[in-house]
């Protein structure tokens, strides 16, 4: 779409708009009821992901309309910019090659004039070593004890990925080696983290992009203090931390051996490392070759995005329907519902991936748009949710689209316990969709005042992502497809979905609040009446012996 065209006053945009205007109060009872083989044709395959969207409000004209604004944005010619190295994140001047590190060892992906699939190789075949040495045992910290726990210390897109995708797998884990993860720079996370563990036995991987991070260098370092006055010499260091950045020269300045640097490049996005370097702690947790599993899903639909037609394409339709939603029925949140308690974190994980790149006010031109963008991405794994919030998305009054995410083999033995938890899903997307009228629940014999309590309005929309079992392929499948998901509504929107200076202002707030809270002295008054009160009081009450 040429800039100069803004994206509510294109025809694709104004068809789509006048549809919802016949369609918005339909309700899906008689969406089924007109249509009722909708549920197995409104759905679509790619690799292992089956995406029944046949539960939102939607026919097969919305999604004409919608795969139509899909072409007027030139979604498919934006992902091949995209995957072929164009800078499109023009605010950082930067290249967005994700795709890259998880194409196969032959494949030319070229930037500035270079292949980069060699360097990307070349780190995953040290990462390789790395991993096997540190998984058999070969690998000795200073007193040559092998290494029993990992701490990654590392934030954002520094942690998300790799803790969701550890305790997503954890049925795959070394069984001998914990993997653990500190982000935080509240004390207790590292404090906790280190409490029962002997040093002798640790490694650290210190991850971070920029190796500027406050709280993982602060984490850093104080694990560093940790383990060398247990071990008596600094020298021990080199044998208990490994790091994974960008920023080589700043990783041996903190004392890390490069030789235990294991790196990856400015065009990586923090929130889409998983699949590079910052993978390292899974891979030492699951091992190389079901590390190798992991990103040959993401390559399963990489290769699908670049190539389905929009009508078939499952993550643009994921963020072609979101958009339906945000915009046309101003959602303003989505929920993501895994059933399956390994995928606990994946809702976290999602929300810096969406939130991070869509959370976004102005075009690439930077022009202020002038309707919704990301919206607020939240939940919880099922059942657990049912028991807390499904009260409000049944009968509340705000619309929340959901992702329900289900498996159809568990990981573990107890199959009751399965049926039980997929009976749930499903349950609870047919109860949300189609809802109880009041009349059904007057039939019940339910006294007539007690009758708008218990009625259920029905037509809360639903996507149903069904995989065979959660294996790393399939992960990696999974993360793939939210990933062009957000692509998808970033194109349409008209944003640089791969910059995040909306994270900048507070820290340079904190760097100039944390000296004045050590100081004796009043706050100086720079700040605002609240600012300086709190900082007043925390002085005052800071103290242990206050
Ligand atoms: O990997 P790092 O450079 O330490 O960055 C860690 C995180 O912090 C930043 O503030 C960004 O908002 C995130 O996108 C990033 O993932």
């Amino acid at each position: 779409m040429e800039s100069s065209v803004h994206l509510t006053q294109t025809a694709e945009w104004e068809a789509l708009a006048a549809h919802h205007h016949e369609l918005a109060d339909t309700h899906l009872r008689d969406l089924f009821a007109s249509d009722p083989d909708r549920g197995e044709r409104l759905v679509v395959e790619a690799g292992d992901l089956y995406l029944d969207y046949s539960k939102h409000r939607l026919t097969s004209e919305t999604i004409e309309r919608l795969t139509d604004l899909g072409a007027r944005v030139d979604l498919l010619g934006r992902a091949a910019a995209m995957m072929g190295g164009d800078r499109i994140n023009t605010t950082e001047d930067r290249a967005v090659l994700h795709t890259a590190l998880r194409a196969p060892r032959d494949a030319v992906v070229t930037l500035d004039g270079e292949n980069v699939v060699p360097a990307v190789h070349e780190v995953l075949d040290r990462m390789r070593a790395f991993a096997e040495a540190v998984r058999s045992g070969k690998w000795t910290g200073y007193t040559g004890r092998p290494v029993r726990t990992v701490v990654n210390i590392g934030i954002g897109g520094s942690d998300l990925g790799p803790a969701m995708a550890t305790r997503a797998l954890r049925s795959y884990c070394h069984p001998a080696l914990d993997v653990r993860f500190v982000s935080n720079i509240d004390g207790a996370d590292l404090a906790h983290a280190l409490a029962d563990l002997d040093p002798a036995e640790t490694l650290f991987i210190v991850a971070s992009k920029t190796f500027t991070t406050l709280e993982t260098l602060t984490n850093a370092a104080s694990a560093r203090d940790w383990l060398v006055a247990a071990l008596g010499d600094e020298a021990a260091v080199a044998y208990h931390f490994a790091a994974v950045s960008t920023a080589t020269e700043k990783v041996e300045a903190f004392g890390i051996d490069p030789a235990n640097m294991f790196e990856f490049w400015e065009w990586v996005g923090g929130r889409y490392s998983l699949p590079s370097a910052i993978g390292l702690p899974l891979m030492i947790a699951i091992g190389p070759e079901r590390f190798d599993e992991f990103l040959a899903g993401y390559r399963v639909i990489d290769e699908h995005f670049a190539s389905a037609p929009l009508t078939e394409n499952l993550p643009a339709l994921m963020g072609l329907i979101g958009v339906w939603y945000v915009n046309l029925f101003d959602a303003p949140t989505h929920a993501i519902l895994p059933y399956n308690e390994e995928l606990v974190r994946f809702p976290a994980f999602l929300q810096q991936l969406d939130m991070e790149s869509n959370g976004k006010r102005v075009t690439r031109e930077g022009e202020a748009v002038d309707y919704h963008t990301g919206p607020v991405v939240w939940g919880e794994p099922g059942t657990n949710g049912q028991h807390a919030f499904f009260q409000l998305l049944h009968q509340g009054t705000r619309i929340v689209p959901c992702d329900f995410i289900g498996t159809c083999r568990p990981t573990h033995e107890l199959d009751v316990h399965h049926d039980l938890l997929t009976a749930n899903l499903f349950a609870q997307g047919e109860a949300l969709a189609f809802g109880k009228p009041a009349p059904a629940v007057s039939a019940e014999g339910v006294p007539d005042e007690l009758v708008p309590h218990r009625a259920f309005p029905g037509n809360v929309p639903s996507s149903t992502l069904l995989v065979p079992q959660l294996t790393p392929h399939v992960l990696g499948q999974l993360i793939a497809a939210y990933e062009h998901k957000v692509f998808t509504q970033g194109v349409v929107w008209d944003i640089n979905s791969f910059d995040q200076w909306g994270v900048e202002l507070g820290k340079a707030l904190a760097n100039r609040i944390s000296p004045e809270l050590q100081r004796a002295a009043e706050p100086e008054l720079a700040h605002d009446s609240s600012t300086n009160a709190l900082i007043r009081r925390y002085r005052r009450l800071r103290s242990r012996h206050a």
